[in-house]
């Protein structure tokens, strides 16, 4: 048991979250458990309104569940002040959310910089090196608003990787994009995961899915079997399906 939660660098049991506006309640997540292992890449799908962004949030401990626990590289973030799921989310996770992750005041560049900043001892080359991996590296000087959709799109990647995080979660990282600039994020989440890297993804695109080892399909707040072979059990309510070799 101990040596199968060290390899699972992300870990999820049993989460809820509830929201109440008004008198209206909703209960986004109905206990999902979910392991991502290191070197694996994990796809969740589901419709509008399922609770895929509410889960990514509360993984990334950018939002607290109501109940149940997420461990990162080890270390429980769920349960803990903002500052701290701040601080331990700048150090084992890379967020690529919907709405992209850079300062508009900062260059592409100080951007990547600035995400390394939790890890101590990286030398600066290194911003330079991921931004010529995203195909950035003659737009380093440019602010945010001054990027094509593309280009954002790969800067924000750019800043999720910049601290080499043990655990990425990616919401809809390849949205719009145009065909190129798909493939190239999804081969940079792939390397990363080959890399050693956890990475889950929530996705509408069936050319994510294709990257993915696993998929969980989440349904009103619970997450099920999406059919296939040598299901992976997580938990009471997650039922995973592993394709092919990925
Ligand atoms: N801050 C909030 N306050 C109240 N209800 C919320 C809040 N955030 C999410 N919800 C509700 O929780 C449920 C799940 O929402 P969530 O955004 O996680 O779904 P989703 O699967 O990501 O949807 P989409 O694919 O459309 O982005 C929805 O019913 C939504 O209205």
């Amino acid at each position: 048991m101990a040596a199968r939660s060290y390899d699972d660098a992300l870990i999820a049991r049993d989460l809820y979250r509830f929201f109440r506006a008004g008198e209206e309640e909703t209960l986004a997540l109905r206990g999902v458990s979910l392991r991502v292992a290191r070197g694996e890449t994990v796809a969740v799908v589901g419709p509008s309104g399922a609770g895929k962004s509410t889960l990514l949030s509360c993984l990334a401990g950018l939002d607290e569940p109501s109940g149940g626990e997420v461990h990162v590289d080890g270390v429980r973030i769920s349960h803990r002040p903002e500052t701290e799921r701040a601080r331990l989310r700048a150090r084992h996770i890379g967020v690529l959310l919907q709405t992209r992750n850079l300062l508009p005041h900062l260059s592409v560049r100080d951007n990547v910089r600035l995400a390394q900043g939790a890890v101590r001892g990286r030398p600066a080359a290194a911003a330079e090196v991921l931004l010529d991996q995203v195909g950035l590296g003659e737009r380093r000087h440019a602010l945010p608003r001054q990027l094509s959709g593309g280009e954002t799109a790969r800067a924000g990647l750019a800043v999720a990787l910049a601290n080499s995080p043990a655990v990425l979660l990616a919401d809809e990282p390849t949205g719009e994009l145009d065909g190129g600039t798909e493939r190239l994020v999804l081969r940079m989440l792939r390397d990363r995961a080959e890399d050693g890297c956890a990475v889950l993804l929530v996705t509408h695109s069936p050319e994510a899915v294709l990257i993915a080892d696993r998929v969980i399909r989440l349904d009103d707040g619970q997450a099920t079997e999406t059919g296939g072979t040598g299901a992976r059990t997580a938990g009471p309510d997650v039922r995973e399906v592993r394709h092919g070799s990925g």
